[in-house]
């Protein structure tokens, strides 16, 4: 069974729908399970909220989590971090994947972020973002994690206590053996990780099968669907549930440029409040006035929109008047208690922008559990709470169509 140890609720769900689209049976598991597992599944994912974290705890978490999967028969593991790297030289990526290691009694892993997908693709090392360096793309304008470094070897570096070393595109066109030899070639040259080069999937597919006899592999969903397509031999999910027509929120916390257009496109068409940072943090009545707009209104055609989301110049300027963790904080707090109120009021659908934002509001919102259903965009599943019928469409800052927000809706049945 593979083990999947995510650093953000919405990687969680990104890594479990193409597991399943690619023949394994998932659970999303949110925070570590108090009991054991009592269901059976090819792979299970454990969603933490680890991403920007202090190191310590981002270790002891993730520790943690391979403790518990370990415990509950997973024998091959995975630390899925984002398609975007979201971790700055301070960052816990090469922490956590050493304390895995050493864990694990490993020496050697390796490092892939890419999801050609969805547009991350890794070249002489460097990360770009359709046709933009990462380091070039909104990325480098990120809330939390700014980036402002594509060169994947650097990052590590910066982060990790080993060396980081390289799989060169064409090393990797030449198949799976080809990158193996490479493999034992860097290990003997003392480096403990390796940042393979990743076009297109064909390189991805020659990757998994030279890390199929890894204990821990690293990465984005890219790397984990082509495991998985390996395990399952090919096999395609086809019984994916398909969400049903109940009141339905937006929230959006994300900041991202995807976001950006995605909410600029939706508030066109329906009912829309945008968050206050100085409000979230001054007004006490603050989160009680949003909920009363947005059960004022959930009979509108289209959902009621919350959003924070806003440009990179007006973000800037936000967090020199409030301050980046404060600002993030007040936020991400408004959204979680809100999210709580309309769960009690017979909310069942959410629709949440933004990694950190979705992971607080599932946090708060209390799931154990997801099952994983169909595909709203890659990398973005419809879920459902293991225990109710609550909907949840987790998306990532920058993943999803332009009419997404509109596009998840038209799925209820
Ligand atoms: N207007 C704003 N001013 C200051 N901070 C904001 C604002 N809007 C959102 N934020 C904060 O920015 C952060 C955005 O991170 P989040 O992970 O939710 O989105 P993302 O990084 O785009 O998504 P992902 O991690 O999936 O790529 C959150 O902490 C959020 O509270
Ligand atoms: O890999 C990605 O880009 C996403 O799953 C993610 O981690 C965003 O938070």
């Amino acid at each position: 069974m593979l083990g999947v140890i995510a650093d953000d609720f919405t990687g969680a769900s990104d890594i479990a729908s193409f597991l399943v689209e690619n023949g394994l049976s998932a659970v999303q598991m949110n925070e570590i399970p108090q009991q054991p597992l009592n269901s059976k599944a090819d792979a299970i994912v454990i969603s933490l909220k680890s991403r920007s974290n202090p190191v310590n705890e981002a270790i002891e978490q993730s520790l943690s989590a391979y403790k518990w999967l370990k415990e509950n028969g997973c024998s091959q593991f995975y630390f899925k971090y984002c398609s975007t790297f979201d971790s700055t030289p301070k960052g816990n990526i090469g922490p956590v994947t050493d304390a895995l290691l050493d864990e694990l009694g490993e020496d050697f892993t390796v490092i892939s972020p890419a999801l050609p997908v969805n547009g991350r693709t890794i070249f002489n090392g460097y990360l770009f973002v359709g046709e933009q360096l990462l380091s070039e793309s909104g990325m480098k304008n990120h809330p939390i994690t700014p980036m402002t470094d594509a060169n994947l070897m650097r990052l590590m570096d910066a982060q990790a206590k080993g060396k980081t070393g390289l799989v060169t595109y064409a090393d990797v066109i030449r198949g799976a053996a080809r990158v193996k030899e490479r493999f034992a070639e860097l290990k003997a040259q003392g480096y403990r990780y390796a940042v393979v080069d990743a076009a297109d999937n064909s390189q991805l597919e020659a990757l998994a099968e030279a890390v199929a006899d890894f204990k821990l592999v690293t990465g984005g969903s890219g790397l984990g669907a082509y495991m998985a397509a390996r395990l399952s031999g090919g096999k395609k999910g086809t019984n994916a549930f398909t969400p049903r027509k109940g009141k339905t929120v937006v929230l959006s916390g994300s900041c991202s440029v995807m976001t950006n257009k995605q909410v600029e496109k939706y508030r066109k068409n329906a009912p829309h409040f945008q968050l206050s940072v100085e409000q979230a943090m001054n007004n006490p009545n603050y989160v009680e006035e949003l909920y009363q707009w947005v059960i004022a209104n959930l009979d509108a055609p289209l959902a009621p929109m919350v959003f924070a989301t806003v440009p990179p110049d007006a973000l800037k300027a936000i967090q020199n008047e409030f301050g980046v963790d404060k600002a993030s904080h007040a936020i991400e707090h408004t959204f979680a208690q809100l999210a709580l109120k309309l769960k009690r009021y017979g909310v069942t659908n959410f629709i949440t922008a933004g990694g950190e934002t979705s992971s607080i509001v599932v946090q708060w919102l209390g799931f154990a559990g997801f099952h994983i259903g169909k595909q709203i965009a890659p990398g973005v599943p419809w879920l459902k709470a293991v225990e109710e019928e609550i909907f949840l469409a987790l998306k990532s800052g920058n993943f999803g169509q332009e009419d997404f927000f509109e596009y998840a809706q038209g799925m209820f049945v």
